[in-house]
């Protein structure tokens, strides 16, 4: 049997006045404004106000298509907006190309490509620690200060590493390792340059239930650590039990924000949206229950709602 997690109390009071979209929060990390991205006709991103509070954990949910990454890539320096401005921190960074936004301390996982799995674990660790000093042509004439540098970012991938319980793979190609464990890999390189602002392009997207746990406690870990974290995701369960915060975007724009609960009981999410596979609660691995008063798994009312909606009918017929 596993020990029963720690409880993880949700942060709640992110937000000034009625939780809608673009609403101000008390400590935002990013603000974005009237950011747009266009690909030919088609609008990918029309965000007017959009506000990521600190020190939480927040999930940007929406169908496919709804602009998701899009706006990853744009707050990460990856693309470059029609229009609009944002700022990490208070500093504004449109238009900083994503090494220097990922120096800053905002970064973001990337998925491990072919070329990256043919380095070793260790390797790809050590890619992702920031301002080596090998890189600079001054200090890289000073063999021995390169080599001292060099030996601290070992240590620290390796401390790093052990607590993602890969360091006995350390000398494998990152290729030879499972789905979760490439997860895990991408996010423990992610923390290499010590980052104030974490994004997690779906984290649990081919993540087997063994490792289900163990992601979800580091994401945790990540936000007791200091951190804040922005993450897309389409499992519905990780959202409801992870997230501080929800922002749902369809078509470009942001149209709901506020806590798990109440996002995933607005019929309009629900409409275009959430599935019916609600059932499943997954407080019991991490620890996170629903606060006093919030239904955890509000499943006959989300169920009476699908079924006006059509969407659980649908399902039956699917059977
Ligand atoms: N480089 C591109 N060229 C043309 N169209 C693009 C490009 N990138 C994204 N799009 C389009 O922009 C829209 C938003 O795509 P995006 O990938 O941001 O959505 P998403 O919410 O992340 O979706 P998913 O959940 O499926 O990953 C889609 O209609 C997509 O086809």
């Amino acid at each position: 049997m596993p020990a029963s997690p720690v409880e993880r109390p949700k942060s709640t009071g992110l937000h000034v006045g009625d939780a809608k979209p673009g609403v101000a929060k008390i400590d935002p990390i990013i603000v974005v404004d009237g950011v747009r991205r266009t690909f030919g006709g088609l609008t990918a991103v029309d965000v007017e106000h959009l506000e990521i509070p600190r020190g939480v954990i927040t999930a940007l949910i929406g169908p496919n298509g709804a602009g998701k990454t899009t706006l990853f890539n744009l707050l990460t320096g990856f693309d470059k907006p029609n229009e609009g401005s944002w700022t990490f921190d208070g500093t504004s960074i449109s238009g900083v190309p994503a090494y220097k936004v990922a120096r800053m301390g905002q970064v973001r996982t990337f998925q491990l490509t072919k070329a990256l799995g043919l380095l070793t674990v260790v390797e790809n660790m050590k890619l992702g620690a920031k301002g080596q000093r090998g890189e600079r042509f001054w200090s890289s004439l000073i063999p021995a200060a390169w080599r001292k540098q060099d030996d601290e970012i070992e240590e620290r991938a390796m401390k790093l590493l052990a607590k993602f319980k890969l360091d006995a793979k350390s000398n494998d190609f990152a290729a030879s390792l499972s789905g979760g464990q490439r997860k895990l890999l991408e996010m423990a390189r992610a923390l290499m340059s010590q980052p104030k602002l974490v994004m997690l392009d779906e984290p649990m997207a081919g993540v087997n239930p063994a490792l289900t746990q163990s992601l979800l406690d580091h994401i945790l870990d990540l936000k007791d650590e200091g951190m804040t974290v922005l993450f897309v995701e389409h499992d519905m369960h990780m959202v409801r039990h992870i997230a501080d915060w929800v922002v749902v975007m369809a078509e470009g724009r942001v149209v709901a924000e506020g806590d798990p609960y109440s996002v995933m009981q607005d019929p309009a999410v629900i409409d275009a949206y959430l599935g019916a596979h609600q059932e499943l609660d997954l407080g019991v691995v991490t620890g996170r229950y629903a606060p006093e008063g919030a239904e955890a798994a509000p499943d006959a009312e989300v169920q009476e709602k699908l079924l006006a909606a059509g969407i659980a009918e649908l399902e039956e017929e699917e059977k």
